[in-house]
């Protein structure tokens, strides 16, 4: 048998592949060659096959892929339990959109930043994100070392970085011409909502979707305000409403999609669309409860995000797949409902299958290496009879140890490798005096 090299050999008790036998390898090694997988196994198949230039010995971890945040609004972190307690529409519109008015660039990068230091502590390798000045979220990614897909959201009105929408669509193509060919950021289109939008607007957004080939990401079917606001406005439901403006189609991705009708989950799985369950800030707005038994059965690829830091009020994936679960269990009042496999598929496996990036989400290879190990020995993790079980319903977050994007340590130990903990949490200080003497309500 021949030896090959490679940058990095990384042992760990178990490795919770995701691959498509959804193998679990005791006593496993994962082979990284630059950011890419090329390799997982036993570790004396690995070990007698590779020379690595470093090797790992994690001991008592669990290692697997690093989670997918479908849906979230990253610099909304500045925003953290500023309004809560509030339906939604009141939460946006009286507390929320009135001080975004006033955001500043700085404020943005600030608040993009600080959620890439909490998705890296808490095992997110991978973020879709929607919001204002999106340069400014693009740039803390490349310097935080995450990956992400970035839309500059788009609304019928003014916002911090637009007077008229007419001007938005050049922001868009700078962002989008800016980040072509970048390894770890790509672009997206992504209009706010229908509520928020017009029908040239929308049309306009599809077509640069397509022109682009990236995905269309959007705020859909919320909660039944929104259903009956667009049956009075558009004479439709959402669905139907962005399919007379033709859109549809597997580059649709919809966040939310609490008040469906049984007949739009059927038109959603043929259509390819995707579905972002949003559980635990649907929640907390009394949104509603989204039927993800009923959309899964449909067929519909269903994946999971945060939503932004001020409904939720954390970016913590694991926290959102242990949510996500419960939440279908009392809602069908069945208790094999969305079982610890199905939660982890979404956070993973369906997170990237909905952003069309194939290369994440499972640990197998030529994947990206994009990992992260758990510390098998936090009390909440002991003991261990089921892997899976313990990501979904005993995992925290904080038993993450190590985090891995593209083959680079972002953090291990303790220590961001690319990021000043400390300088943030003094900025928090000034920005959070900037944010209270704008709120309308803070807590
Ligand atoms: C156009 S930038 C993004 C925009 O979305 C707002 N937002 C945050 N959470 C939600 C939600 O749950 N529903 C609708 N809109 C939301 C955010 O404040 C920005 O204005
Ligand atoms: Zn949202």
């Amino acid at each position: 048998m021949s030896i090959s090299r490679c940058d990095l050999l990384l042992r760990a008790d178990i490795i919770v592949t995701q691959d498509a036998q959804r193998r679990i390898v005791e006593g496993g090694a994962v082979a990284i060659d630059g950011g890419t997988i090329i390799e997982v196994g036993p570790q004396a198949e690995l070990d007698a096959r590779w020379q690595a230039e470093r090797s790992l010995d994690l001991g008592r971890k669990l290692v697997m892929p690093g989670l997918v945040n479908a849906h979230t609004h990253a610099s909304m972190t500045v925003f953290r339990g500023v309004a809560d307690d509030l339906p939604l529409m009141t939460w946006l519109t009286e507390n929320i959109w009135p001080v975004e008015k006033a955001l500043s660039k700085e404020i943005i990068h600030f608040g993009a930043l600080l959620a890439c230091a909490e998705m890296i502590r808490t095992g997110t390798t991978c973020f879709c994100d929607m919001y204002l000045m999106e340069a400014e979220t693009a740039r803390a990614v490349d310097e935080a070392g995450i990956r992400a897909v970035l839309g500059e959201g788009i609304f019928a009105f003014p916002s911090p970085a637009y007077a008229k929408t007419e001007d938005a669509w050049p922001i868009i193509e700078d962002l989008h011409a800016r980040y072509k060919g970048h390894g770890r950021i790509r672009t997206a289109i992504m209009p706010h909502a229908v509520y928020t939008t017009t029908p040239e607007i929308l049309k306009r957004s599809w077509e640069l979707a397509q022109a682009h080939g990236c995905i269309w990401k959007t705020h859909l079917s919320e909660s039944e305000t929104e259903t009956r606001t667009s049956l009075e406005q558009f004479g439709r439901r959402p669905l139907d409403y962005l399919e007379s403006l033709g859109i549809s189609g597997s580059k649709c991705v919809f966040a939310h999609c609490v008040d469906l009708t049984p007949e739009e989950m059927v038109r959603m799985a043929e259509t390819g669309a995707h579905v972002v369950h949003c559980p635990q800030s649907n929640m907390k707005l009394t949104s509603g409860m989204a039927r993800i038994e009923d959309l899964r059965r449909a067929g519909v690829n269903v994946c999971l995000g945060t939503d932004g830091a001020a409904s939720n009020n954390d970016l913590n994936m694991f926290l959102e797949m242990n949510s996500a679960a419960l939440l279908q269990k009392v809602r069908t009042m069945d208790p094999t409902a969305l079982n610890a496999q199905a939660a982890l598929d979404m956070a993973t496996v369906n997170g990237a299958k909905a952003l069309g990036w194939e290369e994440l989400g499972c640990l197998e290879a030529g994947k990206a290496a994009d990992l992260i190990a758990l510390d098998l020995n936090q009390p909440n993790m002991l003991p261990l009879y089921n892997p899976v079980s313990h990501l979904a319903y005993a995992a925290s977050g904080m038993e993450v140890c190590l985090t891995m994007v593209n083959g680079k340590i972002l953090y291990e130990h303790g220590r961001y490798a690319a990021m000043d903990m400390d300088g943030l949490a003094r900025e928090a200080v000034k920005v959070a005096r900037w944010v209270k003497a704008r709120a309308h309500k803070t807590n």
